[in-house]
């Protein structure tokens, strides 16, 4: 099968016999793609890369990954309380193993139907396997939340169970047992995580500054408050109001269940902020969409470091691992 024939038959829009939505004027097929431009709107434009070796280990379920790529992207829209529109798909491929694009596709298209979001265009080539996905979405004009917006005084909240994607890679690098009652879960977690769109969406107007837990909770949390204006803030986080308990009641050795919850990554739960005021409309939002809010500290103004844990026994201490870098010397 050709380069072309590949595209044509794998990568062809399912979604191309359904209405035309307001934004697109062309989608794949020409040298680009076209968007209307809407009033009233904004666009949010993000990109991600999954590399083998790196982000998946040779031999993961292409459908799995087909998910996860674009999931991830979807998952930066979210932070932004975006909606996604587009997404082009520029993939990299040793070979067109007709088995394994089926899958992908199939995988990729699950998540882009249950999101709502169409492919538009990309780019196919021979090379070491690599895929990244561009995603668009749109916001209401100037109701985006940013990472800038932190507040003294503010709650912290984390959405979900964070923690759950480094367990399942400590299952399948075989340093936890795939018998432990919360391996299926883990796994899952690692291999399909679940955009928080309805949460962004929703948590517009409510949440000050927001963004998705990427490379580990305390290293993203760090990010959150470096893009925030002086005065300096530091994040005091209560390790007694982690979702911990979850993590454990599944057979994570309660060490390793902190670590993969602080610094893990790979989790795409929002993290966020907001005024003390708001702590009920955020519970309730939580019961609403069915998914575990936990209120994990809150935004002072001190000359501390940038976060502190306090310990269940009352303890400050700094944390040692943050989150995931690429380039670690
Ligand atoms: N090579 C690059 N050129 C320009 N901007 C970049 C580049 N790499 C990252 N950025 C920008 O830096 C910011 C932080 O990027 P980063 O990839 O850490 O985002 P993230 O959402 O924290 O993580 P993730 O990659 O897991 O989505 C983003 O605004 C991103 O667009
Ligand atoms: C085989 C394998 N090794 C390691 C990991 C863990 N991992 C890789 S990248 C990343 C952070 C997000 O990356 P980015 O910032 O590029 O979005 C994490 C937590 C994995 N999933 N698979
Ligand atoms: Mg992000």
């Amino acid at each position: 099968m050709n380069e072309f024939a590949l595209i044509e038959h794998f990568f062809a829009d399912p979604a191309a016999h359904e209405p035309t939505p307001p934004w697109l004027r062309l989608g794949i097929g020409d040298d680009a793609a076209l968007l209307v431009e809407e009033s009233g709107w904004e666009t949010v434009i993000t990109c991600d890369t999954l590399v083998e070796g790196r982000h998946f280990l040779a031999g993961t379920d292409p459908e799995a990954l087909g998910w996860k790529a674009l999931a991830v992207n979807l998952s930066d829209l979210a932070a932004m309380g975006a909606v996604p529109t587009g997404f082009l798909l520029a993939l990299t491929l040793p070979e067109a193993d007709e088995a394994w694009l089926t899958a992908f596709a199939r995988g990729l298209f699950a998540c882009a139907r249950r999101h709502g979001a169409r492919l538009i265009g990309g780019d196919t080539t021979r090379g070491p396997r690599a895929l990244t996905i561009t995603a668009l979405g749109r916001v209401p004009a100037g109701e985006a939340i940013l990472r800038s917006g932190v507040r003294e005084g503010d709650d912290v909240w984390v959405s979900g169970r964070p923690g759950r994607a480094a367990l399942g890679l400590a299952v399948r690098f075989g340093e936890l047992s795939p018998n432990l009652p919360g391996a299926g879960e883990w796994l899952a977690a690692l291999d399909r995580p679940e955009p928080r769109l309805a949460l962004g969406r929703r948590l517009r107007r409510l949440a000050h500054a927001m963004l998705d837990v990427s490379d580990g909770l305390l290293g993203d949390l760090r990010h959150l408050l470096e893009r925030s204006a002086p005065p300096l803030l530091t994040a005091e986080i209560e390790v007694a109001r982690l979702p911990l308990a979850p993590l454990i009641a599944g057979g994570a050795p309660p060490e390793r269940a902190r670590t993969a919850l602080l610094a893990g990554g790979d989790d795409y739960e929002l993290l966020f902020t907001a005024a003390p005021e708001s702590r009920d409309r955020i519970i309730l939002l939580g019961k609403e969409l069915d998914l575990p809010l936990s209120r994990i500290g809150r935004i002072v103004s001190t000359e501390q470091p940038p976060i502190v844990l306090i310990e269940p026994d009352g303890r400050r201490t700094l944390p040692e691992v943050l989150g995931y870098d690429h380039f670690r010397p």
